[in-house]
């Protein structure tokens, strides 16, 4: 079976018409949730699934839209099933991600003192290829995001680039489809204003059209609809629709 993709949301962070920016990727007997932000759950709930049919959940970087629905997540699994959910993240993450996010709100005296009460923590080692699944792997590459904050973006299978939030890295971008073979490319994209933080849509357009053709945009804000036709042939990742991988 092909793996199929489904974003519960392509929204950049404080999008109100699109969810957060987390997908879903469905193989066969086997499915990830990746990067699960405040606006998940709701997400999740949207489209008729439930957690309970996630077998792991993977972590791109400590932003809310990206972390922001892990504690519901927990939760709700706790209570439900008492099942803990497989969490897939770098392991320079792991310590930030307990103590500066979900400490506050996951706590409890002798119960839940770490993320291993919450989570089946599975640390992973950047430039590694991971097999998750006999057709899901995944392999990370550090990315530039916000200047002290580790951000990690995805190999899926070896040929398609997964960004997580990131500044423009035109030569990585080159790089993998010439060198490496990758076929797709999902990116994030920040269609007004300087990105500073983020890729601009400008920064894509300059791409070479052999790079640009591989490109499908996403993490947008609500202003997308005024873009269509004005991407130089890149096209947008549309929420809750079943892509192929
Ligand atoms: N130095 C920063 C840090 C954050 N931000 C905004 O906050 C958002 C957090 O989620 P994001 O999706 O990474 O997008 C970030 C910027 O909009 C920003 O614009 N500049
Ligand atoms: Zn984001
Ligand atoms: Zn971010």
């Amino acid at each position: 079976m092909t793996v199929k993709m489904q974003m519960l949301g392509t929204g950049s962070a404080f999008a109100k018409n699109y969810f957060n920016n987390n997908a879903l990727l469905l193989g066969s007997g086997y499915n990830l949730l990746i990067d699960c932000g405040i606006t998940a759950p709701l997400a999740m709930h949207e489209l008729g699934r439930s957690f309970e049919e996630i077998d792991a959940v993977l972590i791109t970087h400590l932003h809310a839209d990206h972390v922001g629905g892990l504690e519901e997540l927990a939760l709700t699994l706790r209570h439900k099933t008492g099942r803990k959910m497989t969490l897939l993240l770098a392991e320079a993450l792991v310590d930030p991600l307990w103590e500066h996010t979900l400490m506050g709100g996951l706590y409890q005296e002798g119960i839940t003192t770490s993320l291993d009460d919450v989570f089946h923590v599975r640390p992973l080692h950047p430039d590694t290829n991971y097999s998750l699944s006999p057709e899901i792997s995944v392999h990370l590459l550090r990315t530039p995001h916000i200047p002290g904050k580790d951000s990690y973006s995805l190999l899926l299978n070896e040929e398609i680039f997964y960004s997580a939030d990131m500044t423009f890295e035109p030569k990585l971008l080159t790089g993998l489809v010439r060198n490496r073979g990758c076929r797709k490319i999902y990116h994030d994209c920040q269609l007004e204003g300087p990105g500073v933080v983020h890729t601009t849509l400008n920064e894509l357009k300059s791409l070479p059209e052999d790079i640009r053709s591989r490109i499908s945009l996403m993490h947008y804000g609500d202003e997308k609809p005024d873009y269509i036709g004005r991407t130089a042939g890149m096209d947008f990742l549309e929420q809750h629709v079943i892509y192929e991988l």
